[in-house]
């Protein structure tokens, strides 16, 4: 398993949390989506429940007005025959109106339900001097009572009493049986008749308020959260089966597709974008002095989980994401960053190589890339060669004037790998190649296989012949290095001599 095969999002907790949100979002979309619909239909239904309670709690208070403006005509008569017949009358008439009292100063003297009396009457609390909700009374246990007074000019009157299971009446005919108040002076009736001080609780969620213009009473319409959710769940129960069928089943395909590999190119582009591409730099030394001449710069992933990746890992995969001229140009930067400043240290005509895909010779950028590392060094001090492997297709007539371009900046040319490949001898000539790098498979037939070492002494032969720098890559033992420096190599490069190291670690190697 490499990176390049890691599931979309690699880690399983977080695939599984991923999966667990899309099975929940169809139910969590449908249960918003019913809240939203139930406070606007909630909303609606209000401006009618208000309405509807408002009118049918005027019909009451209009009743009573009538009933104890007729009663006041009575105040100041004894309360006995005809007087008290009369008040009988119209607690029987008036529709709602279960007892009418008259009274003059702070006292009853009559009363429709015990006739004479004498009883004092709190005189305070009427609001608009009209109108008041009383606890319920001996006559109502636990429900509130209404009293309504008409008042003479003298300062008699007469007050109307009504059962407040009109009023609750009233207030529930909406259908809306929470939240429904009736507001009169500092006193409120709930839609069960209950009388309560002070005013109804406000909701956040949803109220409606109506002031009657004449009558002072105010239909409060409230909806609060625990009445709001409790319908909520019940339009939206048959939905939630359903939703959840329809998220699991999305849930199944998104979790087959987090499982997949992310495309390689993507991979590639974002470990880029961390800078995760970083060089080693594997010294390269002269074959016959065996002094540090140069370094062929590689590259390494340095990968935050798997830690530090082979390019065999991953080059064919960056090559075909097209991204290998970007990762190079990278690569360029940060050796130029570290070398540079250390360009004292370097020995003049320092060869350093870097390794080109075919495809990068159609990068348009591939010329000012390799100026500008050229620029950060003092002249002569570089010799910067580009290496290309003889298996890669190149050669078209693009690439020869790719190639006389880059020679004429001074750029080397080598073909790295020599002898693996199936290509023309012609083009080493055509196009004035200045190393060979003799294959490691090669260098490793010394002392053990006869016939790859005749190819390795033709190919030193050939080069020598075309007058070409030879290097020898791969060179693992003494044997090969002693014979490699009599057959007259260049150069040598190898484990024996030294390994592809990180740039902090060539620098610190490299003299004083
Ligand atoms: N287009 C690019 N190709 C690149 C780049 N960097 C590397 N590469 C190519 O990847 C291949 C593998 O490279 P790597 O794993 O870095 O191996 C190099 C050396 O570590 C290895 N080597 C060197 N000495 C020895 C040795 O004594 N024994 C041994 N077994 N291996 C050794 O050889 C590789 C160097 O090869 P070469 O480039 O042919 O000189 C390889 O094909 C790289 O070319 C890049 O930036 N771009």
């Amino acid at each position: 398993m490499t990176p390049l095969n890691d599931p979309r999002v690699a880690s399983r907790p977080r695939r599984l949390l991923l999966v667990l949100l899309v099975v929940l979002l169809p139910a969590l979309l449908g249960w918003g989506i019913t809240l939203v619909s139930i406070y606007l239909s909630m909303q609606s239904r209000l401006e009618g429940v208000v309405g509807g309670a408002h009118d049918a709690v005027t019909l009451v208070f209009k009743s009573a007005d009538a009933t104890a403006s007729e009663a006041l005509l009575l105040v100041g008569q004894p309360c006995q025959g005809k007087t008290l017949r009369l008040l009988r009358e119209l607690t029987t008439r008036a529709l709602y109106v279960r007892t009418v009292n008259l009274g003059s100063g702070e006292h009853y003297y009559c009363s429709s339900l015990y006739g004479a009396l004498s009883k004092e009457t709190e005189l305070s609390g009427y609001a608009g001097g009209r109108t008041k909700l009383r606890l319920g009374s001996q006559l109502t246990p636990g429900g509130g009572v209404l009293a309504y007074r008409a008042l003479a000019a003298d300062g008699s009157f007469a007050v109307v009493g009504i059962s407040g299971g009109h009023l609750r009446t009233a207030l529930r005919q909406g259908g809306l049986s929470d939240g429904m108040s009736l507001q009169i002076g500092d006193k409120w009736m709930d839609s069960e008749g209950g009388v309560h001080s002070g005013t109804p609780p406000r909701s956040l969620l949803l109220e409606t308020r109506r002031q009657h213009a004449i009558y002072p009473f105010t239909i409060v319409a409230a909806v609060y959260w625990p009445a709001f959710l409790a319908e909520s769940r019940v339009s939206y129960q048959p939905m939630l089966i359903l939703l959840l069928l329809l998220g699991s089943w999305a849930g199944w395909f998104y979790y087959q597709w987090l499982q997949q590999p992310r495309p390689a190119s993507e991979v590639i582009a974002a470990a880029a974008e961390r800078q995760e591409f970083i060089p080693f730099l594997q010294p390269l030394f002269d074959a016959r002095s065996g002094r540090l001449m140069g370094a062929e710069v590689l590259l390494r992933w340095q990968h935050p989980r798997d830690g530090l990746l082979s390019p065999f890992a991953f080059i064919e995969a960056v090559e075909k994401s097209g991204q290998m001229g970007r990762i190079t140009r990278q690569l360029m930067q940060d050796v130029t960053t570290a070398l540079a400043p250390q360009a004292a240290r370097l020995p003049d005509g320092f060869h350093l190589a870097f390794n080109l895909d075919a495809g990068q010779l159609d990068d348009p950028c591939l010329l000012d890339d390799c100026r500008r590392l050229m620029a950060a060094f003092p002249a002569d001090k570089l010799v910067l060669t580009l290496e290309l492997t003889e298996r890669e297709a190149f050669g078209s007539d693009g690439h020869f004037e790719v190639f006389s371009a880059l020679q004429a900046q001074g750029i080397q040319l080598a073909i790295d790998d020599f002898g693996t490949g199936q290509s023309s001898l012609a083009y080493l000539h055509q196009l004035a190649i200045d190393t060979l790098k003799i294959d490691r498979a090669f260098v490793d037939a010394i002392g053990r296989d006869s016939l790859g070492k005749v190819v390795l002494d033709a190919i030193i032969a050939l080069g020598k012949q075309l007058n070409l720098k030879l290097v020898a890559e791969g060179v693992e033992t003494e044997a090969q290095r002693d014979y490699l420096v009599a057959a007259g190599v260049d150069f040598l490069q190898g484990y024996l001599l030294a390994r592809p190291m990180p740039l902090a670690g060539f620098i610190a190697q490299l003299p004083e």
